[in-house]
C-alpha cells in the first residue's frame, strides 16, 4: 500500500504540486489524468526520487522488503524500493545498442542471480508479456511499439516490484496496439498483484482499468475518487467537462452522468 499524506513541490519559487494526498490499496491501479502542465509528471518524478518534494507523511509497505514512512522533505533517490517505472516513449527508453533480453536482464541486475537464473527470467518475464523467447536476441530498432512498450513492462516486471509507474503507457501505439498492451497490463496484474500508478490522458483507458482517479489542476487535486462515482457522479464542472471531452470524441460509451448537486 502507498500512502501519500499533503505532498508539495515547488521549485524557484514556483509551485508545482500542492497538497496532492492519495491512499492506493495494495493490488489496485490510481490513474491520475489532467491537462498539460497540471504536474501528473512531476508527481511521478518525486515518487521516482528524482524531483524534490515534501511531504506531510509518505507510507509505503511493500509486500516483500522494508517498509518505508518519510516525512519533510525527501529526494529519495533511487525511488521507493520495490517498485519501478515504464516510461511513454520505449524506444527512448531502451538502450539500442543492447538486445532485448540484455535490457530486460538489467532490471533484475540487484537480484545478483546467476547467468543461467538471469537467462531463466528474461525468458518469464518475455512469456509474462505475451512476448516470444526469440525477441530476446533481438534489438529495439527491430521490433514494433507496441513489442518494444511490452519489453519494458518486462523489465519491470523481472524486479518483482510491488508498486509500478507508468508514465502515458500507452499513448505512442495505434488504437489496437494500445488495447492489446492494455490487456497484457491486466493478466500482469491480475497475475502479480502488483500496484499500479498510471498517468494518462486516455478517460477511456482510466474507465477501463482504474480502481481510483486523481484528476490535476494547475497543480491541485480537482478530483480524487473511485473510478465508478468519477464517471457517474463527477464532483466539478471541470471533471463533467472532461468525462464528456471524453464521450465526445469517443473514448468513452455516452451514458448519463448523474448530477452532483452542491459542487462546483
Ligand atoms: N524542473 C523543472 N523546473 C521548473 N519547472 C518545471 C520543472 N519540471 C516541471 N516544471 C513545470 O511544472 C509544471 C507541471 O509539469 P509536468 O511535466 O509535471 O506536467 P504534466 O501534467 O505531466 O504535463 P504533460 O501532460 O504535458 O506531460 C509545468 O508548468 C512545468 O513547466
Amino acid at each position: 500500500m502507498l500512502s501519500i499524506d499533503h505532498l508539495n513541490i515547488s521549485i524557484s519559487g514556483k509551485t508545482i504540486l500542492e497538497e496532492v494526498s492519495f491512499s492506493i490499496p495494495e493490488g489496485t491501479t490510481l490513474c491520475i489524468a489532467g491537462e498539460s502542465g497540471s504536474g501528473k509528471s512531476s508527481l511521478l518524478k518525486a515518487l521516482n526520487g528524482l524531483m524534490q518534494a515534501r511531504f506531510e507523511q509518505l507510507s509505503f509497505y511493500p509486500k516483500t522488503g522494508p517498509a518505508i514512512t518519510h516525512q519533510g522533505r525527501w529526494l529519495g533517490r533511487p525511488g521507493l524500493q520495490q517498485s519501478r517505472w515504464v516510461m511513454q516513449d520505449p524506444i527512448a527508453a531502451l538502450n539500442p545498442r543492447l538486445s532485448l533480453g540484455a535490457s530486460i536482464g538489467e532490471g533484475a541486475y540487484s537480484k545478483r542471480l546467476s547467468r543461467s537464473e538471469r537467462d531463466k527470467a528474461i525468458t518469464e518475464a518475455l512469456v509474462d508479456v505475451d512476448l516470444p523467447s526469440a525477441l530476446a536476441t533481438r534489438r529495439p530498432t527491430e521490433v514494433s511499439l507496441g513489442q518494444a512498450q511490452r519489453a519494458c513492462l518486462a523489465r519491470a516486471l523481472i524486479a518483482q516490484p510491488d508498486l509500478i509507474f507508468f508514465d502515458e503507457p500507452l499513448s505512442a501505439l495505434d488504437a489496437i496496439v494500445q488495447k492489446q498492451v492494455a490487456a497484457t497490463m491486466k493478466r500482469v496484474q491480475a497475475r502479480h498483484g502488483n500496484t499500479f500508478v498510471i498517468v494518462t490522458h486516455d478517460l477511456g483507458f482510466a474507465a477501463a482499468f482504474a480502481d481510483q482517479i486523481l484528476v490535476l489542476r494547475n497543480g491541485r487535486m480537482e478530483a480524487y475518487q473511485s473510478a465508478k462515482s468519477f464517471f457517474e457522479r463527477p464532483t466539478s464542472h471541470y471533471c463533467r467537462d472532461l468525462i464528456e471531452a471524453a464521450r465526445d470524441l469517443g473514448s468513452l460509451p455516452q451514458a448519463p452522468i448523474i448530477a452532483n448537486e452542491g459542487h462546483p
